[in-house]
């Protein structure tokens, strides 16, 4: 599929995400969310536990239907698009990833083009240089061959991220990508993203806990909190005091000059 050059490759207005099962009132979990999202760009969703992360992102990727309001991928509805044209438009790492782990890397990573093979599953020279350019990216090519239960949190995850860049999609969707990592993997982690969304032009959105590293490695955040949900550069969300309104003020209190938080 051709895309067309857009400035904004993700738009939300007034968009409302939650869950309905039909008879019983919907459940709301946020409203009013505005975001118009250009390419080449990591950005961070932050959010204390409970806030509506995962569901901002399943909605984004179309595995949720909104409450209400409209999601435009480059500019055009997300409804629009066939389910086909939507795997090449974007892919989602999800946590509890539902693929085997007895897979080989190489075997798990190849998944990522399943969108674009014939029926048999055959894969192309065009689809094992996507591959192959995956796995170099994400430190992956020496131990491909390696099953992934025998693979480090770390490494683990980095497959799933070379799975995404094989799909090789223009957005990119990860719920809490840096689960269960020491801060030197949880940055490994951000760099590696910050690096494909800026060389490769893609836009990364993933959910984090990690305030701290996200100020110092995203471009942008997106911040929710129980009364609304926000989009800016991190520098201005610090100016705006965002981050003072994420948990309760007087326990926990977010000093702009360090960018840390601090327990009263
Ligand atoms: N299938 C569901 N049906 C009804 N409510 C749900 C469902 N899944 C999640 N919720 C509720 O939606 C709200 C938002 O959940 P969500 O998982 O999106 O939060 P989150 O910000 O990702 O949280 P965490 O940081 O703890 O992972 C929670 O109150 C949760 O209980």
């Amino acid at each position: 599929m051709q895309h067309h050059i857009s400035e904004h490759i993700i738009s939300a207005k007034n968009l409302s995400i939650g869950y309905s099962n039909g008879k019983k009132p919907a459940i709301i979990v946020a409203k009013d969310i505005d975001l118009s999202i250009t390419k080449g760009q990591l950005i961070a969703i932050v959010g204390s536990n409970g806030i509506g992360k995962s569901t901002l992102l399943r909605t984004l990727a179309g595995i949720q239907s909104p409450l209400n309001g409209t999601i435009d991928f480059l500019d055009k509805p997300s409804k629009s698009y066939s389910p086909l044209e939507l795997a090449s438009l974007l892919s989602i790492v999800l946590t509890e990833a539902a693929v085997s782990k007895n897979l080989t890397v190489l075997e798990l990573v190849s998944l990522g083009r399943q969108p674009y093979t014939n029926w048999m599953g055959s894969l192309s020279n065009n689809d094992n240089a996507i591959i192959l350019e995956a796995l170099e990216a994400t430190q992956l090519s020496e131990i491909q061959h390696k099953k992934c239960f025998e693979l480090s949190d770390g490494q683990l995850q980095r497959v799933y991220i070379a799975r995404a860049l094989a799909q090789d999609t223009p957005i990119i969707l990860l719920d809490e990508p840096t689960t269960h990592l020491d801060l030197f993997h949880k940055a490994s982690i951000l760099k590696l993203l910050k690096t494909i969304a800026h060389k490769k032009q893609k836009t990364i959105l993933f959910s984090t806990h990690e305030i701290d590293l996200a100020i110092q490695l995203t471009d942008t955040m997106i911040i929710m909190t129980p009364e609304t949900t926000v989009h800016n550069t991190p520098c201005r969300l610090i100016e705006q005091n965002v981050f003072n309104t994420l948990f309760p003020e007087d326990f926990i209190v977010f000093d702009k000059m360090t960018g840390r938080f601090t327990i009263k």
